[in-house]
C-alpha cells in the first residue's frame, strides 16, 4: 500500500488508528494460555474485531523474536492474515552498515512483505538508504520517541538545533514523503508544531497514546496536515482492553472509541 492509498483509507474509514500487535504470550487470556497456536489465534481475533476501525497494523517484532523460530512463523502468518486494505508496519527498529541494512530491507520488504519498517537513524545515510530503494515501501525513521530516554540524546541541543530536529531535517533530504515517515511519540505533542514546520508533508507514526498517557486530542491538533499525516498507534490499550474470553469484543470497543474520536478531528 502506498501513501495515496493510505490517505484514501483514512478518508473512507474516518480513522488514522494503527493497532499494535505487541502480543505478549504471558498476557494471553487464560483460555488461550495452553493453546498450541495461542498467539496466532489471539492476533486473528484482534484483527477480525478491529479491522473496521483502523487503517494499519504494527507488528512489533520483539514480541515474536522472543518466541524463537515459532515466533517468526507466527509473525509471517499474522502478516498474511491482515487484509491488504491495511498498511502493515514491521516495528523492528533496524539500521546498520549498508550491506547489512540491505539484508534487513530484504527481510521486511521481500521475505516478509510489510509496507513499512521502523529504522533507527543513528548510523547515518548509508544505513537508511537501502530501505528507500524499494518502490511503494516506506522507512519509518525514529525522530522524537515517546520514552523518557528521548531526553538523553534526541532532545539535546547540538549547535543551533536539537538533535532530533537535525535528524528530521537531514533524513528528510534523503527521500520523499512517499518513502519516508517519522516516529514522533504522542508524549511529545508540545514539539509537534515545531516538527510540522520542519517536515510539513511527511506522515508521522505516533505511538504513546493509551498505556503511555499521550493525548490523541493534542496530537491531532498540532500534528495533522492536509493529508491527515498521522498514524496513531495504540497497542496495549486496544489488544489488552479485556483479559477474559471477551477480549476481542473489548478490543473492538477500544478501537471503535479511538476511531470515533479520530473521525471528529478529521472533520475539523
Ligand atoms: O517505533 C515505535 O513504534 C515506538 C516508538 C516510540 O517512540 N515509542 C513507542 O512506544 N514505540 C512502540 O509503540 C508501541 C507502543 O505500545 P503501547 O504503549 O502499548 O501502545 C510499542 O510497540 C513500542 O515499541
Amino acid at each position: 500500500m502506498n501513501k495515496k492509498q493510505l490517505v484514501a483509507a483514512i478518508q473512507s474509514t474516518q480513522s488514522f488508528l494503527c493497532v499494535g500487535l505487541d502480543t505478549d504470550i504471558s498476557k494471553l487470556p487464560a483460555h488461550l494460555q495452553n493453546h498450541p497456536d495461542g498467539v496466532f489465534e489471539f492476533n486473528k481475533a484482534i484483527i477480525d474485531a478491529t479491522k473496521d476501525h483502523c487503517v494499519s497494523y504494527k507488528i512489533n517484532t520483539a514480541f515474536y523474536e522472543a518466541m524463537g523460530l515459532k515466533g517468526w512463523e507466527v509473525m509471517e502468518r499474522t502478516l498474511h492474515y491482515i487484509p491488504d486494505t491495511h498498511f502493515t508496519i514491521a516495528d523492528a527498529k533496524r539500521g546498520d552498515i549498508g550491506n547489512t541494512s540491505a539484508q534487513y530491507a530484504r527481510t521486511f520488504f521481500e521475505t516478509l512483505p510489510f509496507d513499512a519498517v521502523t529504522v533507527a537513524p543513528y548510523m547515518g545515510e548509508d544505513s537508511v538508504r537501502p530501505f528507500l530503494e524499494y518502490e511503494n515501501k516506506v522507512a519509518i525513521v525514529l525522530g522524537l520517541t515517546s520514552n523518557k530516554g528521548a531526553a538523553d540524546f534526541e532532545l539535546q541541543q547540538t549547535g543551533s538545533e536539537k538533535l532530533y530536529e537535525k535528524v528530521l531535517r537531514t533524513v528528510s533530504s534523503w527521500g520523499t514523503s512517499d518513502n519516508l515517515m517519522f516516529v514522533v511519540g504522542a508524549t511529545q505533542a508540545a514539539e509537534l508544531a515545531n516538527i510540522r514546520n520542519i517536515i510539513p508533508d511527511h506522515f508521522l507514526l505516533v505511538p504513546g497514546v493509551g498505556a503511555q498517557g499521550g493525548s490523541l486530542k493534542d496530537v491531532s491538533a498540532y500534528g495533522m496536515n492536509n493529508d491527515c499525516g498521522l498514524l496513531v498507534n495504540a497497542s496495549r490499550a486496544v489488544i489488552y482492553a479485556g483479559s477474559g474470553e471477551d477480549y476481542a469484543t473489548k478490543a473492538q470497543q477500544a478501537a471503535a472509541e479511538y476511531q470515533q474520536e479520530m473521525a471528529l478531528y478529521l472533520k475539523k
